[in-house]
């Protein structure tokens, strides 16, 4: 077993002005606000373990209008070394989150990245990229409630890689990032239950060893939305069946809370956007990009 090459660099958004100020997910309901010192709290706490396994962890600052900038998975897909460091900025579904990318979009190009869109401003395809996870060599992009079918094509074109589409039912799952989870070359957390038939079936036989997830685990405990470094799993919580199962498997589990963020409808994966998936290493280049979906 290979563990993952990727998961040891991040960046994360300090969250200085994060509260539920609309809806646009099962979880958000904007007469339950989070505590923004407790929420504060627990992100610093979550980054402090992130960096004593020994990740390191970048951190941008939050726009004062954009409450659910702390989710940063959601900024943009960073593929560093593609031709230079590059990343495709998200191109939210809900008007509400697309300021965001305009503020990331400048912090990355002060580190050198450069940006590319395949929709923006409401004009073109919707993106989110905490549907698109590299696994098995290519990227696995779930599409339905947030990215849109067409975005496949125009990533794959673009990147020149071979992008896996999933489509996702589910309405509480509306991130591939809630159902999905690779933790090493060969294993992945896996919910089949947010996704119709044939994805379900696509995504089991592209991970070879399943640890399978009832719909109930994965929405009630967020378990999926965990960070993977190395051997160690970063996890809002883990019930004890996929603890055995992980723990069988030489993992090492350790918790963080981060609740007050579960109010916005994300926990530790979508506070984290990965910085080190590399073409050429956990992406395998196809010239002209192809996209495969289900059935
Ligand atoms: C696992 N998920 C869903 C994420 N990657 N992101 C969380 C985004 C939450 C935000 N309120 C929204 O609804 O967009």
């Amino acid at each position: 077993m290979t563990e993952l090459t990727w998961g040891r660099h991040y960046a994360a958004v300090e969250p200085t002005a994060f509260r539920v100020e609309y809806a646009i997910n099962p979880f958000m309901d904007p007469a339950v606000q989070p505590d923004g010192a407790l929420a504060h709290a627990q992100w610093t706490e979550m980054v402090r373990v992130l960096r004593s396994l020994g990740a390191r962890v970048d951190v941008l600052p939050q726009r004062d209008d954009a409450p659910d900038m702390v989710y940063a998975m959601n900024l943009g897909l960073a593929l560093p070394g593609h031709g230079g460091d590059r990343v495709v900025l998200s191109h939210m579904r809900h008007p509400q989150r697309r300021m965001e990318t305009g503020s990331a979009a400048g912090w990355f190009e002060s580190a050198g990245w450069s940006t590319s869109y395949v929709g923006r401003d409401g004009v073109g395809a919707h993106l989110e990229a905490g549907d698109a996870f590299a696994f098995g060599g290519d990227l696995v992009v779930g599409y339905g409630p947030r990215t849109e079918e067409l975005a496949l094509k125009a990533l794959a074109t673009d990147l020149g890689l071979r992008v896996r589409g999933l489509r996702i039912t589910h309405p509480g799952m509306y991130h591939l990032d809630l159902a999905f989870c690779p933790l090493d070359d060969r294993r992945a957390m896996v919910c089949p239950a947010a996704l119709d038939d044939a994805s379900a079936a696509a995504l089991l036989d592209l991970v070879p060893e399943p640890l399978v997830l009832t719909e109930e685990e994965a929405l009630s405990t967020f378990c999926a939305n965990s960070v993977v470094v190395g051997r160690t799993v970063v996890m809002p919580a883990c019930p004890p069946r996929v603890r055995a199962q992980l723990e069988e498997w030489g993992f090492e589990v350790v918790l963080v809370e981060v609740g007050e963020f579960h109010k916005g409808g994300g926990s530790v994966r979508c506070l984290t956007n990965p910085l080190d998936v590399t073409v050429g290493r956990e992406l395998v280049p196809v010239p002209g990009g192809e996209v495969v979906l289900p059935g």
